[in-house]
């Protein structure tokens, strides 16, 4: 598929309104997720044919496991099922040859999720077009505290020496710096996003890619999650296309 213009590199969704869906047509709360899942597939598709090949979703936030126990229990119940889907041989992540990773603080899934949550990751492993990036257990707050905590972690010895020295001249600021905190981000050596899109109208992030939204683009479609079409990303590209040049001389300038 040809665009006229830029696409962006990265586009992230907060994939809001799933409940409200089902609300409206008057569904389970789980078939509201249920249809979110697969219009996830179908924005998957459009986003590769329009050529933007790094692909975030927040599909789980560790404040998302203070909801009722069986809501979470049943979405953990879908991703599951949908995980084997993703990675199904014939599937359109391994036909398209997309990567997945899944990005967050994987030790609070249950066993069985994280297990079948490597899995996915080993099995496409070899997949290299795209990527598909999938939050869950995720919060910023907690990517950027893990991040300075584990970069603590690694410069133990230098921190040790300087505390040894008693110089009066600490200056831990020279052993941590923004880089030495990116590498230990979850999204370590992903570029940041372009465009970040939530849908049913909200503009608020949400504990969402905090750090890596300096000069990101926010777009809010009116439409739900599960209402999402093609047309709806083809606004989004042209609203980014509109503030291009403004994003370029942003990151030149950083
Ligand atoms: C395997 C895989 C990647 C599955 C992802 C499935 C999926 C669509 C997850 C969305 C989860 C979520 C908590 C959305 C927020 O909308 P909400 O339900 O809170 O909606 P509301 O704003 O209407 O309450």
């Amino acid at each position: 598929m040809h665009t006229k213009g830029p696409v962006p590199s990265h586009i992230a969704f907060i994939m809001d309104g799933n409940r409200r869906y089902a609300k409206k047509k008057n569904l389970l709360e789980k078939d509201g997720y249920r249809a979110g899942f697969s219009v996830l597939i179908n924005v998957l598709r459009y986003c590769y044919e329009l050529g933007m090949k790094q692909i975030t979703v927040y599909a789980f936030s560790i404040d998302n496991f203070k909801r009722r126990p069986e809501e979470v229990q049943s979405l953990m119940e879908l991703m599951q099922e949908k995980i084997d889907e993703l990675i199904a041989e014939e599937s359109i992540v391994n036909r398209l040859g997309i990567r997945i990773y899944f990005r967050g603080n994987l030790k609070l899934l249950s066993e069985p999720v994280r297990s079948s949550v490597e899995m996915a990751m080993a099995k496409t492993a070899g997949n290299s077009k795209a990527v598909l990036s999938v939050c869950v257990a995720y919060t910023s707050t907690d990517e950027i505290a893990r991040a300075v905590q584990e970069s603590c972690e690694e410069k133990q010895d230098e921190i040790r020496e300087q505390d040894a020295s008693n110089t009066g001249n600490y200056a831990l600021e020279q052993l941590i710096g923004v880089a030495d905190i990116d590498r230990h981000m979850y999204m370590a050596g992903v570029p940041d996003p372009d465009v970040i899109i939530r849908t049913s109208g909200g503009t608020r992030l949400s504990n969402f890619l905090l750090w890596q939204s300096a000069h990101c683009l926010l777009y809010s479609p009116r439409a739900l999650w599960p209402e999402i079409s093609f047309w709806h990303l083809v606004l989004a590209i042209i609203y980014f296309q509109r503030n291009y040049f403004y994003v370029k001389e942003k990151k030149k300038q950083a």
